[in-house]
């Protein structure tokens, strides 16, 4: 069966690289390109919208999906727990469609994200350098979130302390924002894409996780399989982990 997907964003760098991957795809149709200021209406009669915008839009965007009966697959930053919620409350009006909301679509980067919540509880220090082309609006990234978060997740389950640091005084942000009391530092560098380093310490050894995307194709295999496993899930999906049966 031929599934028919619009593409929400579709100007954007990500928007065009979607439509690239999804006319290259044999199973794939493109049913609509859209992006700031064009009405979504029924979505060209789409079976899936991809959504790749800004923060601020996002939300609206997939609520609006939701209502058309549109599974949606959305990798755009910035969502909390109220807007997460605010899906919730959508698709339980509208039981069979399904949304899939992924912070990293590349599967080096979801690997990274599971082996960092696993190595987690064995390590005194812990410390997340996200680092991004200079274009990006939001910081730290989606993926350096969700990263901390899930370290954080494991480190209290195993009842670790928080990280050892002495510092007492210096330049505000020297020290990175805290996330769920994990220091995540962003980066913005022309030349890079995407790019995320995890690292750990404990007396005497150090571990360092890091996932490189080095041009967006990286993410389309991620995206490609989210849109053939959300028409599957109804409600809604959180990390392309679930997808993947990780
Ligand atoms: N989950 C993942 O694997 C990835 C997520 N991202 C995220 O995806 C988002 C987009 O990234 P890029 O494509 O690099 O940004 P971009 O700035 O190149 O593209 C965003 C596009 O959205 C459009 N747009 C803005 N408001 C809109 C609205 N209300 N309705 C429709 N279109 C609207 C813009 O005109 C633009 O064409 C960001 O939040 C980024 O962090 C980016 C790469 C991978
Ligand atoms: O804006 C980007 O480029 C990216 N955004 C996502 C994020 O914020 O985590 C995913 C990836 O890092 C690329």
């Amino acid at each position: 069966m031929t599934l028919r997907v619009a593409v929400i964003g579709a100007a954007g760098r990500m928007g065009r690289q979607v439509i690239e991957a999804v006319e290259q795809a044999a199973d794939l149709e493109l049913a609509g390109r859209f992006d700031v200021g064009d009405d979504l209406g029924d979505l060209g009669n789409a079976d899936v919208a991809v959504e790749f915008t800004v923060p601020g839009a996002t939300l609206a965007n997939v609520l609006h999906c939701v209502e058309q009966g549109v599974h949606v697959v959305v990798g755009t930053t910035g969502w909390t727990d109220e807007s997460l919620n605010q899906v919730r409350a959508a698709l339980a009006v509208h039981p069979k469609v399904g949304v899939l909301i992924a912070p990293n679509f590349a599967i080096g980067a979801v690997l990274t994200m599971r082996f960092a919540a696993q190595a987690a509880r064995f390590y005194e220090s812990v410390e997340v350098i996200e680092l991004h082309h200079p274009d990006k609006v939001d910081a730290p990234s989606g993926t350096a979130v969700r990263t901390a978060e899930l370290i954080a997740e494991a480190r209290r389950a195993a009842d670790v302390p928080p990280a050892p640091d002495a510092t007492a005084s210096g330049l505000e942000g020297a020290r990175g924002a805290q996330v769920d009391g994990v220091p995540v530092h962003a980066v913005r560098l022309r030349g890079l894409v995407a790019h995320e380093e995890v690292l750990f310490g404990s007396p005497g050894e150090t571990l360092t996780l890091r996932h490189d995307s080095y041009d967006r194709a990286s993410f389309m295999p991620g995206v490609l399989a989210g849109v053939r496993g959300v028409v599957d899930r109804p409600g809604l999906t959180v990390g392309l982990e679930e997808i993947l049966d990780l």
